[in-house]
């Protein structure tokens, strides 16, 4: 399995308009799922198409275990894809399907046969091996692409939205499938998806990237818990963070706003925003990080203007009483007892809120400190 790295990597494809892929610089490494997530065309396809050789770059240089390999075609790359509408040839077996890039080499009939029975085996599809994969649902569908994606023993194996045809539990069995024979057989894998559970899921990390940029690489952890910027921050996370417009009102004090709902910050947080004393700054509160209780006449600062229950959760929308009232989105425990109208007490939980610069929108506690 290979190490791939783009260095500088960009695709324009018409020139004169804002290219696909700008400037990436991104690696993955050997045995590693990295995701490419981010939404519709930021550019996750074309960075897939470029490693597989099916679109060339426009400059930058893609190199598999130190190689460059841009001026390759697609057959001597030695890269799998497994897509998203299956490609099998609906009139072969399963058997048939999986073999088929072993039949084109003219791999010995003793020989397809042995790798073809691991390869079932390893899926789970010896009982329909010789079925016609016509007959077969999408989740065995997409297993028997998998499996022919995998008998060639592939460098590199690119998922190109590979459940998104799938419905709810082929979907989970299918992810976790995946993920299982992804780690087992330490395969090399970039994943494109455009559902942020789904390679929160699957990925050990995720590359997020809006408008062809490469706003950040980082394990899903790292991205809930440090985002680089308001753009991940507002990406990752459902629901999404909330941003608040804030003032610094002495050295560790954040004024979103609303009178009494002032944060304090800890000695050593405050140290980031001591810098900041003159200019605004923008605040990022994870609905979970939102406390809500009932209340009486004098601490009530809020009302439940909609309430979604979702199960085990409550996504509360509030509406803060101030000057300019602030709304709030908050995830509690549920089922709740609360209802639409009713005043609560809402506070923040300062200690997890993100700061983030108005300008230049990057975390300003990220690695490299203030921006
Ligand atoms: N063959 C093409 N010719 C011209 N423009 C293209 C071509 N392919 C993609 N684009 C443009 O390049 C940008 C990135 O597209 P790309 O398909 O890589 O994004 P994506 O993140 O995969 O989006 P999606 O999730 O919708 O597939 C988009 O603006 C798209 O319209």
């Amino acid at each position: 399995m290979a190490v791939v790295e783009f260095q500088k990597v960009s695709k324009q494809y018409v020139a004169g308009q804002m290219p696909a892929v700008d400037s990436l610089d991104l690696s993955c490494n050997e045995g590693e799922m990295l995701a490419l997530l981010g939404p519709s065309g930021c550019g996750k396809s074309s960075t897939l198409k470029m490693a597989a050789g099916l679109e060339d770059l426009t400059s930058g240089e893609i190199f598999f275990d130190g190689r460059p390999i841009s001026a390759l075609p697609p057959a001597q790359r030695n890269v799998a894809m497994v897509f998203e509408d299956y490609c099998l040839y609906p009139n072969l077996s399963v058997e048939d399907n999986i073999g088929f890039p072993l039949t084109v080499q003219r791999v010995a009939a003793d020989e397809l046969d042995r790798r073809v029975s691991e390869i079932t085996a390893m899926l789970g599809l010896e009982a329909i091996r010789k079925q016609s994969v016509r007959d077969l649902s999408g989740g065995a569908q997409q297993r028997v692409s998998i499996g022919r994606a995998l008998i060639r023993e592939p460098d590199l194996v690119l998922f190109d939205e590979p459940l998104s045809h799938l419905d709810g539990d082929q979907r989970v069995y299918l992810r976790s499938e995946i993920s299982r024979l992804q780690k087992s057989r330490g395969l090399t894998s970039i994943l494109v998806t455009h559902d942020q559970n789904e390679a929160t899921a699957m990925a050990d990390r995720i590359a997020i990237l809006d408008g062809g940029k490469l706003q950040q690489v980082a394990t899903p952890r790292e991205l809930y818990l440090r985002p680089a910027n308001i753009f991940v921050a507002n990406f990752i996370g459902e629901p999404p963070m909330n941003l608040l417009e804030a003032r610094i009102e002495d050295g560790k004090t954040i004024d979103i706003g609303v009178p009494g709902l002032a944060l304090t910050l800890s000695s050593q947080r405050s140290k980031v925003v001591e810098s900041r004393r003159s200019g605004g700054l923008v605040v990022g509160v994870r609905p979970e990080h939102v406390s809500v209780l009932p209340a009486n006449s004098h601490d009530a600062n809020a009302w439940l203007s909609y309430r979604e229950p979702r199960g085990d959760v409550d996504v509360l929308t509030l509406t803060i009483e101030g000057p300019v009232p602030l709304k709030l989105v908050a995830e509690i425990d549920g089922p709740s007892s609360y209802r639409v109208n009713d005043r609560l007490r809402v506070d923040i939980l300062a200690d997890h809120v993100h700061l983030f610069d108005p300008e230049s929108q990057a975390n300003l506690e990220a690695a490299g400190g203030v921006q």
